[in-house]
């Protein structure tokens, strides 16, 4: 018996973003699958950080589109964005935008500060916390409203191996609760701990995309071979200034 596969929370069809003249993001076609987490891997500068935009929808394509599932959608970014407030208000807002009033938004923000591991520290203005506690409570924030699609710009990006720890269990408790994470990271062993799907991306163009596990284990491609051995990659074609060729 064949399964009917799954619809892919989000599809990408023919994505562009140009600006400059430059397509930074550069005809992408993929499928980000339901309840499991992908993460977007690839060198500075490759576009990751475009990509995830343009899967959100924060700024729009110079071409192409994307069509999604439906629910609701948050982004959690490297920098934590807090409020001037609370550590509770700062739960109590975000469940305020996405429509929890009462006794549900009051059971959520409680949920939320035990998801942060932040109960002790509830009236404590938001930022007086450290960065490792800050990007707990930016993931609790995220995870209270209930998304479907999680989008995560490096989260752990300035945080030290014991907070990187913390927000990657966060990661985890999203995609128990069937939340289809997106997680843009440099680091190689997160995307290992982390990744259900990979895509690499390369001068904005998906050099490949696969099981997780595959591509950070047998990747097929030059780049992203090139990126798993701490190598830059550089297009057979290339041309320098100096006129050598590689
Ligand atoms: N608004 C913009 N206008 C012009 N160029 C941009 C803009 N945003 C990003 N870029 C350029 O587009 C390219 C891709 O940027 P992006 O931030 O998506 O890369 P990235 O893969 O996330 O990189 P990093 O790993 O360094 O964060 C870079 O060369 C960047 O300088």
């Amino acid at each position: 018996m064949s399964e009917a596969p799954a619809m892919p929370a989000l599809r990408a069809r023919g994505l562009v973003y140009a600006t400059g003249g430059r397509r930074l993001v550069d005809g992408v076609d993929l499928d980000i699958a339901a309840g499991q987490c992908t993460v977007i891997l690839g060198p500075n500068g490759a576009g990751k950080s475009l990509l995830l935009r343009l899967l959100h929808g924060l700024i729009r394509p110079s071409a192409g589109r994307v069509t999604r599932a439906g629910g609701r959608e948050a982004m959690v970014f490297q920098r934590p964005v807090m409020l001037r407030r609370s550590v509770r208000s700062n739960l109590r807002f975000a469940l305020g935008v996405a429509g929890f009033t009462g006794a549900a938004r009051r059971a959520r923000i409680d949920e939320g500060l035990q998801l942060a591991g932040l109960a002790a520290l509830a009236r404590r203005p938001a930022r007086l916390l450290s960065g490792g506690e800050q990007q707990r409570l930016a993931m609790a924030r995220a995870l209270v409203t209930d998304p479907a699609v999680l989008f995560l710009d490096e989260p752990s990006a300035s945080l030290d191996p014991a907070a990187t720890l913390a927000v990657e269990s966060l990661v985890r408790a999203a995609r128990a609760r069937g939340v289809t994470v997106v997680l843009v990271t440099h680091d190689a062993g997160q995307a290992r701990r982390l990744g259900d799907r990979a895509v690499f991306l390369q001068a904005g163009r998906v050099a490949e995309a696969g099981p997780a596990a595959e591509l950070l284990n047998a990747p097929r491609s030059a780049p992203a071979q090139a990126w798993l051995d701490g190598r830059l990659y550089v297009p057979r074609d290339t041309e320098y200034r100096d006129g050598r060729k590689d």
